[in-house]
């Protein structure tokens, strides 16, 4: 599955926050973007989601125009920033909404084993993120965007995320975003940084330095 988001516009007011952008993704790839604070990562993956309308966006799957939210397609599942599970619901309920299996989950993240009954505001704000990403990630979605699934979680968790990512990447096309951008390295085919509304494809990871996301010998 390949999907194109394409000729993308967005303002705010009078604030131009996308002007040019094209972005294309594969199954069995890891398409990683990358960018400043409020370049617009968060904007262009609700664009292609289907929950924040552009003035123009194109989205394509397998060539296809989508004309209706993507998210109305169940093609695509989407871990936002923020927390989305509610407060109220136990682990065991999400992991049956999402048609995702808990003893597989047990097996990679063992000490979350007691956790089964517990409703998610009993959890760490950490644990709560690990369980949203794994939710997202193993739910039988073909297109999965992540919005920084790196952040707030521990060292030895997001070499586990990281090795999750890259066995779903066989199956799913893989959207990923996060500032800790030595993970997005090490895990992306293909890199985008978003920078001054536009998406530059980035060939050589040194370029992420002459584009001034890095400062100069930030790369060895
Ligand atoms: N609803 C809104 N109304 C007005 N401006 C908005 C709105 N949502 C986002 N913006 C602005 O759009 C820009 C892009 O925001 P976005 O959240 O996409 O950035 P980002 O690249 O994800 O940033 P970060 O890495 O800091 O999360 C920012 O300048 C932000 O202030």
């Amino acid at each position: 599955m390949i999907i194109e988001i394409d000729n993308v516009e967005l303002y705010f007011k009078n604030k131009a926050i996308l002007n040019g952008v094209y972005l294309k993704a594969e199954t069995g790839k890891i398409t990683g973007i990358l960018g400043s604070n409020g370049c617009g990562k968060s904007c262009l993956l609700n664009i292609a989601f289907g929950n924040l309308r552009a003035k123009y966006s194109l989205i394509r799957v397998d060539n296809a125009p989508i004309l209706k939210p993507l998210y109305q397609t169940k093609l695509v599942s989407y871990l936002p920033q923020h927390h989305f599970i509610p407060d109220r619901i136990r682990l065991k309920t999400a992991f049956k909404l999402f048609n995702v299996d808990w003893d597989a989950f047990i097996n990679t993240f063992e000490m979350l084993t007691p956790f089964k009954t517990f409703y998610f505001n009993k959890l760490s704000g950490g644990e709560r993120r690990l369980i949203e990403i794994y939710l997202i990630l193993k739910c039988p979605r073909k297109i999965v965007f992540l919005d920084e699934p790196f952040s707030h979680i521990a060292p030895l968790y997001i070499e586990k995320i990281k090795t999750l990512i890259e066995e779903e990447k066989h199956k799913k096309v893989i959207i990923v975003t996060d500032h800790m951008y030595q993970h997005i390295i090490s895990i992306s085919d293909t890199i985008y940084l978003l920078k001054n509304g536009c998406t530059k494809r980035i060939d050589n990871i040194k370029e992420l330095e002459d584009y001034k996301y890095l400062s100069i010998s930030t790369l060895h």
